[in-house]
């Protein structure tokens, strides 16, 4: 398992390009499963999740080619249904959360698939139900197999329903959006997720002949076809790359200009960066984060101590409480992060403790971090990197570290981040890949 080794105390001066976003490739390469044509997708990032999803559409079938930078076109005219019974496919399908997607596509086009157990973070119960419940609703039988341990479906006829999902379940309401769009007549889902990922995938299937609306919104309306055609669609930048940028500039004190963000589809996270006390400039779609030597945590407005907590967009991502959490452990003034959906992501503060971080943990869900305002470095460590935003979270620590940390498994990094070491070492870090 690789390792980083990470000289602390340099700062960063330079521009810095975002990658496509993780969690909406992950939807969008799944979707080329709905249609025998060629789909050709741009700015697909270079990460293990990634290459691991195209890996397993190779295998079922689908034939793949790389027609450029970040680009590869997809056709999955010849599918290979007995694949997803052998071993080579569980396995692969549990390296990552993001195989789960592949259900709503198969059941749509072949009426049956399987479930095999997803992989992904291991940051707490995640459950499926909403994918389950939903997909259920439009028709399909799930049969349960105790010696393979997966979920077989299949389905004669999806119909179209009406349905109140139990959460605005990210990949459920994708896998379930992918389900509806050829199931016979209306579906109605409501309560849906609409992260910008769920809004680029619904474009994405309108664009090859689905007729969606309410995109953007918590309720989503789908009048079924029969066909769905080739197309061609572009990732949109990696959000949370952004933030993690965004923290990181700050936390190192360095000069970073952040190139074409897609500002307008980054929410609130902007602003609760500006919250946490950090300058952020826009300019047209870039960011600019200043050198720092200070930044200081706002209250509310009534004096209160602040809080940040996760909620379903367009709340605050839970995929960016790391990295709000480290950076508030260097900032004037306190905070409460209050991580509500995943019960064990928190638990990489012990690491940050170790460096010298003023922080309680209450409980699994909510850790107070007492800034220090600079006034006290962060001291160099050794840590394994539990989860990829625990991950990146130690790496901006060790980045503003007095002396040289190393980081293992750094897998957990490398399946999101894309050269994380090369393009960070462009602009001045000194991260060495062991
Ligand atoms: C591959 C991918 O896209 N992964 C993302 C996706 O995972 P994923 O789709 O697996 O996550 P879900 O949206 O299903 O749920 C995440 C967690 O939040 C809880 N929950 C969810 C909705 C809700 O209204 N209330 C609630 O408590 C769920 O029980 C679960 O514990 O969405 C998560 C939530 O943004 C992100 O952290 C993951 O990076
Ligand atoms: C939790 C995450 O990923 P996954 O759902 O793929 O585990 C994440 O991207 O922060």
């Amino acid at each position: 398992m690789a390792s980083f080794v990470i000289e602390g105390g340099h700062r960063l001066k330079g521009d810095l390009v975002p990658q496509g976003a993780k969690n909406e490739a992950l939807q969008i390469i799944c979707a080329t499963l709905l249609t025998p044509e060629v789909v050709k997708i741009y700015n697909i990032p270079d990460i293990l999740d990634v290459n691991n999803l195209i890996q397993l559409l190779r295998d079922m079938g689908v034939e793949v080619q790389h027609i450029g930078v970040n680009s590869y076109s997809f056709k999955a005219e010849n599918i290979n249904l007995d694949y997803l019974h052998t071993e080579d496919f569980l396995r692969r399908s549990g390296s990552l959360r993001g195989s789960v997607m592949i259900v709503g596509p198969l059941v749509a086009r072949f009426g049956m698939a399987v479930i095999p157990k997803p992989g992904g973070d291991k940051i707490g119960r995640r459950r499926l139900d909403t994918h389950f419940l939903g997909i259920q609703k439009l028709g399909a039988d799930f049969c349960y197999s105790p010696d393979k341990q997966l979920y077989e479906i299949t389905a004669k006829e999806l119909r179209g329903a009406y349905m109140l999902l139990d959460e605005a379940s990210v990949t459920g309401t994708a896998n379930i959006l992918m389900a509806a769009v050829m199931a016979k007549g209306i579906t109605t889902i409501y309560n849906a997720a609409c992260e910008p990922y769920l809004q680029q995938l619904s474009r994405m299937l309108n664009n090859m002949g689905a007729r969606i609306s309410g995109i953007g919104s918590n309720l989503l309306t789908i009048e079924g076809v029969d066909y769905l055609t080739g197309c061609e669609h572009t990732v949109l930048p990696d959000m949370i790359e952004v933030g993690s940028f965004i923290g990181m500039a700050a936390m190192t004190g360095s000069d970073i200009n952040l190139k074409n963000v897609s500002y307008n589809d980054l929410g609130i996270i902007p602003d609760s960066f500006r919250r946490l006390g950090i300058i952020v400039e826009q300019n047209g779609d870039d960011i600019h984060i200043p050198c720092h030597d200070t930044y200081e945590i706002e209250t509310f407005i009534d004096g209160s101590i602040m809080t940040f907590s996760d909620a379903p967009w367009p709340g605050l991502t839970p995929d960016l409480l790391s990295v709000f959490l480290v950076v508030a452990t260097q900032a004037k003034g306190s905070v409460l992060i209050h991580q509500k959906m995943f019960e064990s992501r928190l638990f990489f503060v012990d690491k940050l403790i170790d460096m010298g971080a003023q922080i309680i943990l209450c409980d699994p869900h909510r850790a107070a971090v007492i800034g220090q305002g600079h006034a006290h470095t962060l001291r160099a460590s050794t840590m394994v990197s539990p989860d990829i935003r625990a991950g990146i979270a130690l790496l901006i620590a060790a980045m503003s570290a007095d002396g040289t940390s190393t980081i293992h498994n750094i897998d957990q990094i490398d399946r999101g981040y894309q050269d994380i070491d090369k393009r960070l070492n462009r602009i001045g870090a000194r991260i060495t890949r062991i």
